[in-house]
């Protein structure tokens, strides 16, 4: 019996009362352990997030089992893989810190004002857009999500105003100043154009993507924004979505890709990132004679 008392003592002292710095604790780590994850499934690092899975369980069953110099092989791998890992991935990491410094926490919740600002852009976008790819006119878009752009705003000219059909034909005419670089839209307001985009530094790109194809991927990677894109050569739009690139769509393709993107919650049934992921497959397959491309 007081052995059974000893033991409920002990579990009640292991047993701390939950409070509110243990809710914001646990918060705190789902935020992180979401973003990692939509990261990894972002880039192309899930066969190394996989890996490295493989080698903890390896070296969990090989410590249960007593299996020593596995254990100590695995223990070495796991230690100096770690090393490996920071210098390896560098670049994500760093990508991963640059999207985490330019998420714009005011933009978590988006208001009802500019839902309906960005439904107008979208729709605004895609007769533009298929004006354009007739006249094979190049054009660069870039919706700004919660990653901040003001790096590339910088580079271009600050601009207020609504998107405007009209407005995006006349500043990619190409022999309107504003032609070069990028439009950028916040919150389905034109804030800049002219800007410049970072590259993309994807060597396995094909050989067909121009300068804009390949800027625009870039700002897709280095950010979670939206990337709208018509060729100059051929007239074919195409759209970057976190360093993936679908092509050769059609306007009605265009305007469901950024509608779910940009306005998801409209969908029902189906959560935002499920959809998201969803609709990019769908966009490719539900379209005759428009075949689909991803980098
Ligand atoms: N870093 C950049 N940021 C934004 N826009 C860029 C950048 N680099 C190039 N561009 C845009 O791309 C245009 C030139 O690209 P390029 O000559 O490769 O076009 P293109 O042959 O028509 O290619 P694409 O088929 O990709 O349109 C420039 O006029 C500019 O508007």
């Amino acid at each position: 019996m007081e052995g059974i008392l000893y033991l409920l003592q002990q579990l009640k002292a292991m047993v701390t009362p939950f409070g509110i710095s243990d809710l914001i604790d646990i918060l705190i780590m789902a935020f992180i352990i979401y973003k990692v994850i939509m990261f990894i499934r972002r880039t192309s690092s899930g066969a190394v997030a996989k890996g490295i899975l493989l080698l903890l369980v390896a070296l969990l069953v090989s410590g249960v089992l007593q299996l020593n110099t596995v254990n100590f092989l695995m223990g070495k791998i796991v230690e100096y893989g770690a090393l490996a890992l920071v210098v390896l991935f560098q670049p994500e990491i760093r990508r991963f810190l640059e999207q985490m410094g330019r998420t714009n926490l005011g933009k978590v919740f988006s208001n009802a004002e500019e839902r309906n600002e960005l439904d107008g852009a979208i729709t605004q976008t895609v007769e533009a857009y298929a004006s354009l790819s007739k006249s094979k006119t190049g054009a660069l878009m870039v919706f700004e999500r919660k990653n901040m752009l003001e790096d590339a705003i910088k580079t271009g000219t600050a601009l207020d105003c609504t998107v405007n059909a009209e407005l995006l034909k006349n500043i990619f005419w190409n022999k309107a100043p504003l032609h070069d670089g990028a439009v950028i839209v916040r919150a389905g307001r034109i804030v800049g154009a002219g800007c410049m985009l970072p590259m993309s530094g994807n060597v396995n790109l094909s050989r067909e993507l121009g300068m804009r194809h390949r800027a625009g991927i870039g700002a897709s990677e280095h950010t979670d924004a939206v990337v709208a894109i018509v060729s100059e050569e051929t007239g074919s739009i195409s759209v970057a979505v976190g360093g993936m690139l679908k092509r050769h769509l059609a306007p009605e393709t265009l305007e469901r890709l950024l509608r779910n993107e940009l306005l998801p919650e409209q969908e029902e049934n189906e959560s935002p990132a499920k959809f998201r992921l969803m609709s990019l497959f769908r966009a490719g397959k539900g379209e005759k004679g428009h075949g689909e491309e991803n980098h």
